[in-house]
Formats: C-alpha cells, sequence, structure tokens
C-alpha cells in the first residue's frame, strides 16, 4: 500500500442489539488501513458486517470499541467529507434528475447558486445524463437512476466514496457498462474509495486491494493486491492474470461462506455464543 492513511480502522468492533434481544457481536477486532485515493473492495459471506463498516465510516452507527480515523481523526456524525452510494437509489421521486443532483450539492456549505449549477451540469456530463436532466426518476431506467445517484454524491466532491453494492439491483449489462463507468470517472478524479460486493469478479476489476472478510463476527481475515495495471477497462477480465486474482478472492470467501453455513466463525468461535 502506497501513500498515507485516509482511513484507519482499529480494532473496530460494533454490536447489533436485534429489538428486545441481547447484543450479538457483528465486527470483531477490525484493522484495516486505507491509502489516499486507494480503492479498496470489501468482500465477504453474507451477514459478516460489509455494510455495518461502511455504516460505521459514514456515521451513521456508533461504535462499540476501537476506533476509526479519517485523515488521523476519529470519524464523527455524517457530513459532507464522506459521500454514500447505496444499492437503492434513495432519488427524491418528486424533484427531477437535475433537482435531486442540486438537492447535493445545497446541503454543502459555502457554494453560491452559479456554481452548484455549474457542478451539477458537470456531473451530469460526467454519467451522461445530459438530455434527461428535467426527468424525474420514474422516468428513467435503473442504470439512469443509479448514474443520477453516482452523481449526485459525486457533485458534492467528497474525499471518501463509500459504495455499498452500488450496482447490485441492476441487470447484468447495465452493471458492466456502470463498472465502466465508475473506473473511467475514478481514474479522472482519483479519490478513497470503499466499496462493497458479493461479486468477486466486481472486487477484481475495480479494486486495488480486496479486504476479504471472516464469518460474522466480521474481520479481515486477508487482504489481496489486485496488481492489475491501470487505468482499467473490462478488456482486462479476458487476462490470465484477472482469473487467477479471483480464484485467489473465491478460495478465501469460499472458506469463511462455509465457516458461515457450519453456524463457527473463524478460531472455532460459535455464532449462537457470541463467545468472542
Ligand atoms: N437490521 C438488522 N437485522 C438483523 N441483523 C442485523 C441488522 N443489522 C445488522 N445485523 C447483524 O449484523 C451482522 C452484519 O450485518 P451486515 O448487514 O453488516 O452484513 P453484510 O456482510 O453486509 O451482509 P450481506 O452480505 O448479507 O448484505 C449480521 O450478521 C446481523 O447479525
Amino acid at each position: 500500500m502506497a501513500g498515507r492513511s485516509k482511513i484507519v480502522f482499529d480494532a473496530v468492533r460494533y454490536d447489533y442489539t436485534p429489538p428486545g434481544g441481547a447484543p450479538v457481536p457483528a465486527l470483531d477486532g477490525v484493522s484495516l488501513a486505507v491509502a489516499e485515493d486507494e480503492f479498496v473492495a470489501v468482500v465477504g459471506p453474507s451477514g459478516c458486517g460489509k455494510s455495518t463498516l461502511l455504516h460505521l465510516v459514514a456515521g451513521f452507527l456508533p461504535l462499540a470499541d476501537g476506533r476509526i480515523l479519517l485523515d488521523g481523526r476519529p470519524v464523527g456524525p455524517p457530513g459532507p467529507d464522506r459521500g454514500v452510494v447505496f444499492q437503492h437509489f434513495a432519488l427524491f421521486p418528486w424533484k427531477t434528475v437535475r433537482q435531486n443532483i442540486l438537492y447535493g450539492l445545497e446541503r454543502k456549505r459555502g457554494l453560491d447558486a452559479d456554481t452548484r449549477r455549474a457542478l451539477a451540469r458537470r456531473y451530469i456530463e460526467m454519467v451522461r445524463l445530459e438530455g434527461f436532466e428535467d426527468l424525474y426518476p420514474a422516468q428513467l431506467s435503473g442504470g439512469m437512476k443509479q448514474r443520477v445517484a453516482i452523481a449526485r454524491t459525486l457533485a458534492t466532491q467528497p474525499d471518501v466514496l463509500l459504495m455499498d453494492e452500488p450496482f447490485g439491483a441492476l441487470d447484468a449489462q447495465t452493471r458492466g457498462l456502470m463498472q465502466e463507468e465508475l473506473l473511467a470517472i475514478w481514474s479522472r478524479r482519483r479519490k478513497t474509495v470503499l466499496f462493497v460486493t458479493h461479486d468477486v469478479h466486481e472486487a477484481v476489476l475495480l479494486a486495488d486491494r480486496i479486504a476479504v472478510m471472516t464469518a460474522r463476527p466480521g474481520r479481515i481475515k486477508a487482504l489481496v493486491e489486485v496488481g492489475l495495471p491501470r487505468p482499467r477497462d473490462r478488456a482486462v477480465i479476458r487476462s490470465a492474470a484477472f482469473a487467477e486474482r479471483c480464484e485467489d478472492v473465491w478460495a478465501l470467501v469460499r472458506e469463511e461462506a462455509r465457516a458461515a453455513e457450519a453456524g463457527v466463525g473463524p478460531m472455532g468461535a460459535t455464532e449462537a455464543g457470541g463467545a468472542r
């Protein structure tokens, strides 16, 4: 890993408390340093705490223990320094494409109306939605809606981009196009990205490094350096190196998925007991 750390997870623990139940450890002992402008994908078996990890960085959830540092300081409540894109587009149905994007910018202080409009225009172009500015979300395809959501987040120029299965709801073809677009956008305007996905191919295609999480309670099982050349496009998926890297990551995820199925976390901790 090159460069200074942008995000540091230091022995992070988070307990999930179901309504009326006792706290269950969801994350325990997560330590990871993400470099400035690095693209890190997070993969792992279902329920291992990938989304929780992102929600903690976004400031949506409180830590039970440990620290998360952003530029060396503990993360605070949600703020415009961290842009969030989730699987469900969360657009305002009563606002047009342009109004949705302007909404994100209005929440950012210190931008006058002309600057906001110019930024909205620039990011509408970036996600190739010129000509659709005045349409409402219901008039757009799934892929277009997701592009609006991404443009809305990118337009605020956050230092850190937190993406939780952002393409998970899209059909395979649209997903491929969105991956291409994200690669192109990221290579033009690098930023620190944490990207949660179930899709190992997607992780290898996009990321610099892949953090593979253990079965619940999640922590980092392994960090895989992707090592494919940049700038990257989808042609890379035909290379032997791509296939090899996918296999490496798959082997790690498979091990943990089996542990999760058996109800036994790594190191033999049982799920039910939450014994760690
Ligand atoms: N709303 C919730 N209801 C039930 N359990 C929850 C909830 N939120 C968190 N948890 C607990 O926290 C753990 C981590 O959940 P999280 O959603 O972060 O996992 P994930 O790895 O993102 O899962 P998936 O891959 O299935 O989306 C779960 O195993 C569960 O025990």
